[in-house]
Formats: C-alpha cells, sequence, structure tokens
C-alpha cells in the first residue's frame, strides 16, 4: 500500500528486506522521503508525547524560558528565534531533547523531571525505539548500496548526536491570518544536516494531525509517480503560480519544481527523509530533498464543518515530532565511488564539521533577519 503517488511506503512486518532496500533505493534516488508503516515507536508512546507536547508548549512562557537551549541546541526554542530558509523566522517553537549533553543529563521539564515516572519512561523508551528502527533503515540503505550492512549503522553511538525534537506551529488568529506576509512560514525551506530524519505527526483523535508539510521535487519525478498525469497537471495549471510562494501546495517555479505536499502516514507510521550527511556519504545517490511547513491556504468555501475551516485557514495548531539522526562528530563522510567501493585518499569532511557549518549558516541567518512586530 503507498500513502502517495509519489513518496513510497515500506511496510516493516510485511515486505520482504529486499523489497524494502529496493523501493528506498528508488525513493532516496529521486524524491528523498519515504513512508514507513509497522515499526519503530509503540503507537500509545507517539500518542502519549504528543499530549506531553501540548501540555510543555501551553506554560507561560517563564516555565519553558527555565530550559532555554545552550549551544548544543538541546532545550526549548522560542517562536520565530529561527530560519531554516532565507528570509523569514519560521513561525514555530521546539524542544529539543538529547544531543551532546547527553539524555540522562540534560534538565527536563515537568513531567519529565522526576526519575521513574511514566513520563520519562516513556520518552527514554520511544528515543530508544527511534535509534534502533534508524539502525535497520541505516542497514538498509547500506544493503541497497550492496554494502556491508554496518557502514552507516556503526558511525551513531547510542544518545550522542541524535536528537528528537518536539516542534510546536502555533495557529494564528483571523487577524494574524490577515497580516500574513508572503513570505511568512512555519518552517522555511531548508535540507536537514544528518543521515536521516524520522517524522511523526500526531494521529491521536484528540489532537488531529494537521496537513502543511511540503517537499520540493522536480515535475518529472511528480509526473512520472503519478498514475493520472494529465488530471494532475490541469490541476497544477489551474493554479495562480504568481501566488506567494508559501501560499499553495503544488507551485510551479521556473526551473520546473513544484512544492507536493507531503502524506501524513496513518496511526503509528512516519515518514523519513535523508539529510546532507547523507548526501555527502552516498556521493549524491540518496538525495537531501528541500522541504519545508507552510501556512495552509486560505479560508475555502468548501470547507465542511467549522473545523474543517479553521483547519485550512491556518487556524489551528500544528505539532509534530522529529527525530533527527546524525554521525557522531568524528565520523568522515567517505564518499563511494562508481562500482561501489569507498574514496578513502581525499579527506572527507567530518559530521561534526558539517553540523556545525550549518548551525553557524542558520544562526547567521536569522540574527540578520529582523523579528516581524505584528502589533505595527
Ligand atoms: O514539522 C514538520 O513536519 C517538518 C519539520 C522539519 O522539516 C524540520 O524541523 O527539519
Ligand atoms: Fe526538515
Amino acid at each position: 500500500m503507498s500513502l502517495d503517488p509519489v513518496i513510497p511506503t515500506i511496510d516493516l512486518s510485511s515486505d520482504s528486506p529486499e523489497k524494502q532496500a529496493q523501493v528506498i533505493k528508488d525513493a532516496l534516488g529521486s524524491v528523498g522521503f519515504f513512508a514507513v508503516l509497522n515499526g519503530g515507536p509503540k503507537v500509545e508512546d507517539i500518542d502519549a508525547l504528543f499530549e506531553y507536547s501540548k501540555d510543555f508548549f501551553a506554560l507561560p512562557m517563564e516555565e519553558k524560558e527555565k530550559f532555554l537551549a545552550g549551544p548544543s541546541g538541546s532545550g526549548y526554542t522560542k517562536l520565530l528565534s529561527q530560519a531554516l530558509g532565507e528570509g523569514k523566522r519560521d513561525h514555530k517553537e521546539t524542544f529539543s531533547y538529547g544531543k551532546y549533553c547527553g539524555i540522562e543529563e540534560q534538565p527536563m521539564p515537568n513531567p519529565f523531571s522526576v526519575p521513574d515516572t511514566i513520563a520519562l519512561q516513556t520518552i527514554r523508551r520511544f528515543y530508544k525505539d527511534c535509534h534502533e528502527v534508524s539502525e535497520k533503515l541505516m542497514e538498509l540503505f547500506a544493503q541497497a548500496l550492496e554494502l556491508p550492512e554496518d557502514h552507516f549503522r556503526q558511525s551513531h553511538s547510542f544518545g550522542l548526536n541524535t536528537a528528537m525534537s518536539l516542534i510546536h506551529y502555533p495557529s494564528l488568529d483571523m487577524e494574524g491570518k490577515k497580516q500574513l506576509g508572503e513570505k511568512d512560514i512555519r518552517a522555511g525551506a531548508h535540507r536537514d544536516w544528518g543521515t536521516l530524519t524520522l517524522l511523526f505527526q500526531s494521529t491521536n483523535p484528540s489532537l488531529p494531525a494537521q496537513p502543511g508539510l511540503e517537499v520540493y521535487l522536480p515535475k518529472s519525478a511528480i509526473y512520472k509517480a503519478t498514475k493520472s498525469s494529465l488530471a494532475a497537471k490541469t490541476t497544477l495549471e489551474s493554479k495562480d503560480h504568481n501566488s506567494a510562494s508559501t501560499d499553495s501546495y503544488y507551485t510551479i517555479d521556473s526551473d520546473g519544481y513544484e512544492w507536493h505536499p507531503a502524506p501524513v502516514p496513518p496511526r503509528g507510521g512516519f515518514l523519513v527523509n535523508v539529510g546532507l550527511a547523507m548526501e555527502l556519504w552516498s556521493s549524491g545517490i540518496y538525495k537531501a530533498t528541500l522541504h519545508r511547513v507552510g501556512f495552509p491556504n486560505s479560508i475555502s468555501s468548501h470547507s465542511e464543518t467549522e473545523q474543517d475551516e479553521k483547519e485550512e485557514a491556518g487556524l489551528v495548531d500544528r505539532y509534530s515530532l522529529a527525530f533527527f539522526v546524525q554521525p557522531d562528530d568524528n565520523v568522515e563522510l567517505n564518499p563511494i565511488l562508481p562500482g561501489g567501493k569507498i574514496d578513502y585518499t581525499k579527506k572527507a569532511i567530518t559530521s561534526g564539521e558539517l553540523f556545525n557549518t550549518k548551525l553557524k549558516e542558520s544562526m547567521d541567518r536569522s540574527k540578520n533577519i529582523p523579528i516581524p512586530d505584528k502589533s505595527e
């Protein structure tokens, strides 16, 4: 079963490993994203973490500020303090768990701060399950390139560089919606930096998933994969291509790329994409694809219920959870030569150098973007 004609799906419980590796190879060689079903963390843990996330972000600012992220990025990051893409700050706040300071030592907010509580057990189990399924995926990444199965996996120590991030994209009220600027964005267009990212959305009925993630793809990849390409093309061409870049799913630019809406996997499923470290490591065979989270379109007259209308108008908060897998700092990202051998002859960039370069770039970028004052 595929959730989307363009972004393929693997089923970890029923597809053979050969099929999984083949689907992954095709997906990462073209669109850079795929969906995973029936593997990974427990559904109840995913549901619980989204509840904790909602409670944490609802706390007063002075509480959240007690956990402000330091240089490692672990902890709380305020609304509009990051700019993943060019030109605008991201309309999101995050709480990042793990990376550098170690998951055992990190100061944690309630209810994670009390030893041996269910909350702490849940977040630790979730982190461990994500790590384990990432290891399995890295084995498949290697298998698909006919490399030894531990080629990528062995460079990722448990709990060291990998971080999970609770992400909250607050809703806008009607006034905020009216003031939405052309470039306003929930997460600016970017490529991830690491090996791979697992992306979860809440499918807990009490906190419904929100669309908004879009992947920037060559039209050829989309048309090849879409069975009724003619029907798709008609839809695309009927859009106003000059409208704001964050404004629509399927925006086409002059290079023949489109923003393709990512599917929301069903309960327990998640999306996977690769970052720049994996792109370098695989000599570009696996693609780190540009993606972003936009505000939904303006209110549609087709909305059936008040809730639909609010969702479409961006009046509902969006929560997501990302597990960013990053190789250990000293790992050299030696690329693969044609024929499958690894090129050890040149000094390759290390994972730590790559991460620090990207971190500095994003910090410099956000410093140069003024904080918007919507009251003006
Ligand atoms: O929230 C999402 O769906 C995507 C977030 C993302 O791409 C990121 O934080 O790197
Ligand atoms: Fe991302």
